[in-house]
């Protein structure tokens, strides 16, 4: 039994427009000690797959369907109460804006021990002395404990949120497009500390739009498009041979993959999800398409992976 598995996830928001699938229907599963990054353009639906496992979607957002196996229990199914207690405790989530999840007026060490006091039987001084541990942990000096959050530098702030995250030891952390604010060489580090945390037997799930971030670390690699799951498979292989043509697109629209190639920017945006293209979302700006896409193709398994694309479907 893998550590998460998500099945046939639906989430909803109702917009004067109306029904916006956000996520439509995503099975996706991996294990303890995994990394894996979930990717594709903005608007795909990244985070609302991150805030749905963490049932944190709140209305006019709605999971409409679906089941989110972690650690043997269906999170869709737990109680409010349940699932407070898990969050942090046993999934970890790292949100893009530190500043808005850290309180501006109480320093980052009374944030922490908190924290740790509502989750933990421990007093203050011992809930004190793992909070400096973990500031250690992500590479900050302990005194910061003492500092408020705009005394910190951006990349020092994710890592205070990094720590948060993980300091009641959870067995999965989500981190959604925790670098994109940051410059290379922090978003580096955020990126070891990420590796690291992966190494001691987390699993790692990381939100981001940069595919060439995505295929440094990834075992495994999750390509969303308007609300689809299009391509999920082991990372080398997607980044080497991508099956989906959005997942050719994205790649050949990367600069930083390969070195004699020519970079090909991916043309066109993904559709308003209230009103989707019929079959195939990708059709419209699919290089590949015929008369079959106008009918939605099936998730189908190649090599390992899933693909959902009508070019893989054997007999047409
Ligand atoms: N609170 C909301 N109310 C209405 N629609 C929403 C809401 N949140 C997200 N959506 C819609 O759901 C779809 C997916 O959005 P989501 O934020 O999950 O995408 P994303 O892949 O994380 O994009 P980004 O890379 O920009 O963060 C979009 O069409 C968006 O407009
Ligand atoms: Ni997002």
């Amino acid at each position: 039994m893998m550590l998460i598995d998500i099945r046939n996830l639906e989430t909803h928001f109702v917009s004067r427009k109306g029904i916006v699938r956000a996520v439509d229907r995503v099975s996706l599963s991996f294990d303890s000690g995994e990394f894996v990054s979930v990717v594709g353009e903005s608007g795909c639906g990244k985070s609302t797959l991150a805030y749905s496992i963490m049932r944190l979607i709140s209305p006019p957002g709605k999971v409409a369907g679906g089941e989110v196996w972690f650690d043997g229990r269906d999170l869709l199914r737990l109680s409010e109460e349940e699932m407070r207690d898990l969050r942090g405790k046993e999934i970890g989530m790292v949100f893009q804006d530190p500043m808005t999840s850290l309180d501006p007026l109480e320093k980052i060490g009374d944030q922490m021990v908190e924290t740790i006091l509502e989750h933990r039987d421990v007093d203050k001084k011992e809930a004190r002395e793992l909070a400096g541990d973990m500031l250690e942990k992500v590479g900050l000096p302990r005194n910061r404990l003492n500092y408020y959050p705009h005394q910190l530098s951006g990349g020092q702030r994710q890592r205070v949120m990094i720590a948060m995250a993980v300091m009641l030891n959870p067995k999965l952390l989500i981190a959604d497009e925790p670098t994109t604010a940051l410059d290379v060489i922090v978003q580096e580090k955020i990126m070891d500390l990420l590796d690291e945390l992966r190494g001691e037997g987390k699993a790692i799930m990381l939100i981001t739009h940069d595919f060439a971030l995505a295929s440094e670390r990834s075992d495994r690699i999750a390509v969303m498009y308007a609300g689809w799951l299009v391509e999920y498979g082991r990372a080398d292989k997607l980044v080497n041979e991508p099956l989906h043509p959005y997942s050719q697109g994205l790649i050949q629209s990367v600069p930083d993959l390969w070195i004699d190639r020519e970079i090909k920017p991916l043309p066109g945006s993904p559709p308003d999800l209230s009103n989707p293209p019929e079959g195939c979302r990708f059709r419209p700006r699919c290089s590949r398409a015929s008369d079959i896409c106008r009918k939605e193709p099936p998730s189908v398994e190649v090599d390992g992976r899933i693909v959902k694309c009508w070019l893989y479907e054997v007999g047409e």
